[in-house]
């Protein structure tokens, strides 16, 4: 049996706003959940159920209202202090965002991003095996190095842009990759792609993937387990065949109704 890498214990974070008139959004309500090494969990749930909160609160870059995330047996909140207590963890934890052009910066050439993995490593981008291993990290992805390198954000797609921010975990072989709704914007193929590299990373380098999005039909694919979120709790959690093909929940049944009917199952369609 595998080992937890991530726990999640009685998590909640509450935003208040307004002056005069407080106003509090519990955004994460009392989040229980552990992801083991080397598995895929997917976070579902519609826009404003908490996920990207809960997201940022296991990145480390907002603190919770309480409760602990401890990550490899640390508490993440309370004892990780230091400047390199935090760039370690941030080695062992990355994330990718939805809008790929979002990580890139317009006017640098895209090898920065893998240059910058590199020198998080200690690895020199310009020796040889900070070469190698660009060009190893992309042709991982399915990119011919080639034809991205030397490239400025603008002249590559999406998917391509998308696909060289993946590469990196080749290079930073993180223990934890948090994937916020990674794929939504590209096309219905290239999403299909990009969710099989997420397999492909947690076959060849262990990395365990939490992936967080509002389309429950994507996660049946690649999740061990699926946690269900609304309005800042999880109301259902369970294997992809226990959450989608028999839920409990109410809003989780609202979720599958709403899924487009490419998703669902061949046998549904005989009788009709
Ligand atoms: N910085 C903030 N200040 C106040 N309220 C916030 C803040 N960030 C998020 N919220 C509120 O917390 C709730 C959860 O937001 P969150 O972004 O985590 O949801 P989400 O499920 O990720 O939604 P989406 O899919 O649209 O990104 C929402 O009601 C949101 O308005």
């Amino acid at each position: 049996m595998s080992r937890e890498i991530l726990v999640c214990d009685h998590v909640t974070k509450v935003f208040t706003s307004g002056f005069l008139h407080k106003i509090e959004v519990r955004a994460v309500d009392d989040v229980s959940f552990t992801v083991k090494e080397g598995e895929i969990i997917s976070l579902i749930g519609q826009s404003g159920s908490g996920k990207t909160t809960l997201g940022k609160i296991i990145l480390r870059l907002l603190p919770p209202t309480s409760g602990n995330v401890i990550f490899n047996g640390k508490d993440i909140w309370n004892e990780l202090k230091s400047k390199e207590d935090l760039k370690e963890y941030w080695r062992n934890v990355h994330a990718i965002f939805q809008n790929p052009m979002g990580s890139f910066n317009a006017f640098y050439k895209v090898d920065r991003v893998l240059n910058q993995a590199l020198e998080l490593r200690g690895i020199d981008p310009n020796s040889e095996e900070g070469i190698k291993l660009k060009e190893e990290s992309l042709r991982a992805v399915g990119l011919n190095p080639g034809e991205i390198l030397g490239k400025y954000p603008h002249q590559l797609s999406g998917g391509q842009l998308q696909r060289v921010m993946i590469s990196r975990n080749w290079i930073l072989k993180p223990k934890l990759l948090i994937a916020d709704e990674a794929v939504s914007m590209l096309d219905v193929s290239t999403r299909g792609k990009i969710m099989e590299l997420f397999d492909k990373l947690r076959k060849e380098i262990g990395s365990s993937i939490i992936f967080i999005s509002h389309d429950i039909g994507l996660s049946y694919f690649i999740s061990d387990r699926i946690f269900i979120m609304h309005r800042g709790r999880i109301v259902e959690e369970g294997t992809p065949e226990e959450v989608i093909d028999n839920p409990k929940d109410e809003y989780t049944k609202t979720l599958i109704a709403s899924v487009p009917t490419i998703y669902r199952r061949w046998e549904d369609f005989e009788e009709v």
